[in-house]
């Protein structure tokens, strides 16, 4: 139904496209209501074909994922020929190019990056997910220069809990654990940490431990699991390095003990804090208020309302009200359309 598409410019301004993901474009936007930047990611169902599936999956889990370093969905918006995703906006980019920017990071700039990534991940295991295709491409750099995880269109979450085997081989070649090439069962969660570990080696050396351009040699170099490590890596990252990459996914360390691992503790003495600021069953009560006065409801109706977790306007406006008060502005809505740069 077309005049759907009219749902996005009636709480939307919509502007230049910032990026392409796969079989998607993103857009830059702004919400009327509060005047928050949001990414809009706009797919056409009919580039979709089977994809259309992966796309349901990416949403679904995206919708119950809440958490500081993911990026946040505010809004999703069906026609009949397009899907929109409302998101957060990461001005920043992606790490990838951060990485090719700066051909490789400090050991200190990597543990403050990579201890958001070990935050990011022990929330996405815990809710039962498996994400599958994490790398620099995938994490983006928001407006105070904190890491957010996205595209959870590979992500799974296997019905009797992460403990269960899976056995879809995907992901990204140069980041898929040995396990997932020999085509075995695998735990989602074993098959993150390889990656995790190819990703700090990307941060820590600006190249890939394992690769070559032919696919069949690169994945001979992922099975055997020897790499080399470059000459200014400390001992210390050597080893981290060591105790992820490790080609049985039983001997590989997990996501719980990067949390107080000595290399991910070192500087800041403390874990890493990997529960969610933002969990989804809280309702801030400042964002009602302002949402009530609004939309000349109740209280009461309008907590009811938000409660519904619907992903339609109302989401969006709490969830942007709640990110200008998370960021130290007033929680206040515009309800005649303000002009803007
Ligand atoms: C694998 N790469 C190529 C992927 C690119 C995709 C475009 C990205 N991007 C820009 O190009 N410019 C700026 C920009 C700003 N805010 C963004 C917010 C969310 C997303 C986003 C979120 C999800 Cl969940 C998702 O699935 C996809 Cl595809 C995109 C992208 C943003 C973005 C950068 C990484």
């Amino acid at each position: 139904t077309e005049f759907r598409a009219e749902e996005l410019y009636k709480y939307y301004k919509v502007y230049e496209t910032i990026g392409s993901g796969g079989f998607a474009k993103v857009k830059l936007g702004r919400h009327i209501l509060t005047g928050e930047k949001v990414a809009i990611k706009i797919i056409n169902k009919e580039d979709l074909g089977d994809d259309l599936s992966r796309v349901k999956l990416e949403i679904e889990a995206m919708k119950n994922l809440s958490h500081q370093h993911i990026c946040r969905l505010y809004q999703v918006i069906e026609t009949s020929t397009q899907i929109f995703m409302v998101l957060e906006h990461c001005p920043g980019g992606d790490l990838f190019d951060y990485i090719i920017a700066k051909a490789r990071l400090s050991e200190e700039e990597t543990r403050v990056f990579f201890r958001q990534i070990v935050s990011a991940m022990a929330y996405v295991h815990s809710q039962g997910y498996a994400h599958r295709d994490l790398k620099p491409e995938n994490i983006l750099i928001d407006e105070d220069h904190n890491l957010k995880l996205i595209d959870f269109g590979l992500c799974a979450k296997p019905k009797g809990g992460l403990g269960y085997e899976l056995m879809t081989c995907c992901g990204t070649p140069a980041y898929v654990a040995p396990e997932l090439i020999q085509d075995r069962a695998y735990i989602g969660s074993e098959a993150d940490v390889w990656s995790m570990g190819v990703l700090l080696f990307a941060l820590l050396c600006g190249h890939l431990p394992f690769d070559d351009d032919n696919c069949v040699v690169l994945y001979r170099k992922i099975t055997r699991g020897k790499y080399d490590n470059p000459h200014w890596l400390s001992p210390g990252s050597v080893l981290l390095l060591n105790q992820m990459m490790q080609v049985d996914p039983k001997r590989r360390v997990t996501v719980r003990q990067l949390l107080d691992h000595p290399w991910v503790m070192k500087d800041h003495n403390s874990p890493v804090e990997w529960y969610s600021r933002q969990p989804l069953g809280h309702i801030d009560e400042d964002c009602i208020t302002e949402m009530a006065v609004n939309m000349k409801r109740s209280r009461e109706s309008t907590t009811a309302l938000v409660r519904e977790w619907r992903y339609d306007h109302t989401t969006a406006t709490y969830l942007l009200l709640l990110s200008k008060k998370q960021r130290g502005k007033p929680v206040r809505l515009c309800p005649q359309p303000a002009v803007y740069d």
